[in-house]
């Protein structure tokens, strides 16, 4: 289970409201993706979603639960750029979340729970498409490499939400392309909730579930600063798109079909409705 519920959500920086009565339930394992004019709040609204700011109004619940007020290991964060550590290799960087997880302070994990987390994050950075680059630092991997890396890192901690800002947007139209059918594999064969940013509605529609848009109901200047964003748009793709069920009539669309013969432990029981 991994449900979001926004209630009546406010968001404001001394007098200028940022997002005003934000209300959204997302659904067990569905992707959002929120669009949106810049400077409208998006990030604003990702941020609270990983307790990195809190609302100034409202609630925020997963699982009926009110969210932990700071970033925890049940949501990952992807953003467009600097999600990786430069200091560390690509298995140092995938590492890391375990070693946080296991000793606070030290980040240091010893004997077969080192064993045990290495084996998973060589899996998981094979499963990125990644395996053979372990031992390079991320000066070292193309743009789409480093992202792949961000989500592997994010991914290690099997996140019930997985939060991400812009994550493609520095990428070239291919490398795009490509990364985007491991982000649709990814949702497929995991548990999670993925809310995503993007300025790219192409994007927003080959990928979510669900697409929500923010923007000002009044934006004349003289009430910019009175009146926040909220949601105006919230539109279900159809036919629905379902998490664990790739279409096999129409791959491209949902996802690669060949993720269905994939093992992983997490993998989700099908038929989960968004
Ligand atoms: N920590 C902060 N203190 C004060 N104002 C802030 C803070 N963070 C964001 N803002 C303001 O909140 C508004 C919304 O910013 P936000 O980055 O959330 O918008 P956005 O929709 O993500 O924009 P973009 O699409 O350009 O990334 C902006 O006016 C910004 O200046």
């Amino acid at each position: 289970m991994s449900e979001l519920k926004i209630e009546r959500v406010w968001k404001e920086y001394g007098d200028q409201v940022v997002l005003e009565d934000v209300s959204l339930t997302v659904a067990s394992r569905a992707f959002v993706a929120l669009v949106g004019p810049s400077g409208c709040g998006k990030t604003t609204f990702l941020r609270m979603l990983l307790g990195q700011e809190q609302p100034t109004k409202g609630k925020i619940l997963l699982d009926g639960e009110p969210l932990p007020s700071e970033p925890g290991s049940d949501r990952g964060v992807v953003f467009q750029r600097y999600s990786v550590f430069p200091h560390l290799t690509v298995l140092g960087n995938v590492l890391l979340g375990k070693e946080f997880s296991a000793a606070r302070y030290k980040a240091k994990l010893f004997g077969t729970a080192r064993r045990t987390a290495v084996e998973e994050a060589r899996q998981l950075i094979a499963e990125v498409g990644l395996a053979g680059s372990e031992t390079k630092y991320p000066a070292q991997l193309s743009g789409g490499m480093q992202q792949r890396l961000a989500l592997a890192q994010a991914l290690i901690m099997k996140p019930k939400v997985l939060l991400l800002d812009e994550p493609f947007g520095a990428l070239d139209p291919g490398i795009r392309a490509e990364i985007h059918t491991l982000m649709k594999r990814l949702w497929h064969e995991t548990q999670m909730t993925v809310v995503m940013v993007t300025h790219d509605m192409r994007e927003a529609f080959t990928l979510a579930s669900r697409v929500v848009a923010f923007e000002r109901r009044r934006d004349r200047p003289e009430e910019k600063e009175r009146y926040g964003a909220t949601i105006t748009k919230d539109i279900t793709i159809w036919p629905p798109r379902l998490a664990g069920q790739p279409s096999i009539f129409s791959p491209d669309r949902d996802g690669p079909v060949a993720s269905l013969g994939h093992s992983r432990d997490d993998l989700a029981p099908s038929g989960e409705t968004l």
